[in-house]
């Protein structure tokens, strides 16, 4: 089974704490949902994960169930990040941008069975021929958003973490990349941040708390029920008070 370990995980900007000894197992076959107050260090630990910007201490491990058990030492190709504001190349239109994706990726999509027809993935990020041919700088950020995501999706990463991935995307959009994102559990650690709590209610098997410098399951309660929705408003509360 595919792991993401974060273990005694320490992090602070200048005098700034975001994690203080952050601990927790994430495992393929559940989405995820972290969630957290604004400036709780989402997406820094995402950053970390990707190895983006260092930990100062502590340990993030992946097992990419390939035998050799959890890695410190992981490549960088075991993790995928979505970003909210999708990294894609301004001066490329769509169908290049993909076929390059699938060159510099073959070996990689191979590995994964997965489709090198550049007309699949855009098919599934729904971009007609005429979307197809535009620069990508002339992409609605929605339109970035869904090729982002169907790139990132085809690779199968053993982790895949996605940063606020449905904000911008149309309601039939975010419909469909709901469901890609569910069905990417079963061959993915899959980690989402979101601050939509209905979001989190439909497609999480699991809800994380960034709470106090630490990470915190909420378990104990329907995850669809008032009760629920209602602890995490009244943990999240609880950490500004504390904060003051
Ligand atoms: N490179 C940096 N240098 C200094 N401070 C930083 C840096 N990156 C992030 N921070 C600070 O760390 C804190 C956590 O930021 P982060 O972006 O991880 O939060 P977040 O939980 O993703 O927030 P949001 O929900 O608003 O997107 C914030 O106070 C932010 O200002």
């Amino acid at each position: 089974m595919k792991q993401l370990q974060i273990h005694s995980l320490n992090k602070s900007f200048d005098k700034q704490v975001i994690f203080n000894d952050a601990n927790y197992d994430f495992v393929q076959g559940k989405v995820y949902g972290l969630l957290g107050r604004n400036g709780s260090g989402k997406s820094t630990l995402f950053n970390m994960i990707a190895r983006n910007i260092p930990a100062d201490s502590g340990e993030i491990l992946v097992d990419a169930d390939d035998g050799q058990g959890p890695q410190v030492n992981y490549p960088d190709i075991d993790v995928s990040m979505v970003y909210t504001q999708p990294h894609l190349p301004a001066f490329m239109t769509g169908a290049e941008f993909v076929k390059f994706f699938i060159e510099i990726n073959s070996r990689r999509l191979t590995a994964v069975h997965t489709s090198q027809n550049a007309q699949d993935f855009l098919d599934l990020a729904g971009l007609s021929e005429a979307d197809s041919n535009k620069l990508l700088r002339d992409y609605s950020e929605g339109m970035r958003n869904k090729l982002q995501m169907v790139v990132s999706l085809m690779l199968k990463p053993p982790v895949l973490l996605l940063d606020e991935p449905l904000t911008t995307v149309d309601v039939v959009a975010a419909h469909e990349m709901q469901q890609m994102i569910v069905n990417m559990k079963a061959d993915s650690v899959v980690v989402f941040s979101t601050h939509i709590m209905q979001l989190a209610q439909d497609i999480c098997d699991a809800v994380v708390l960034l709470h106090n410098h630490q990470l915190e399951e909420l378990t104990g309660l329907d995850i669809h029920s008032q009760a629920f929705e209602d602890a995490v408003i009244s943990r999240l509360t609880d950490e500004v008070t504390t904060n003051e």
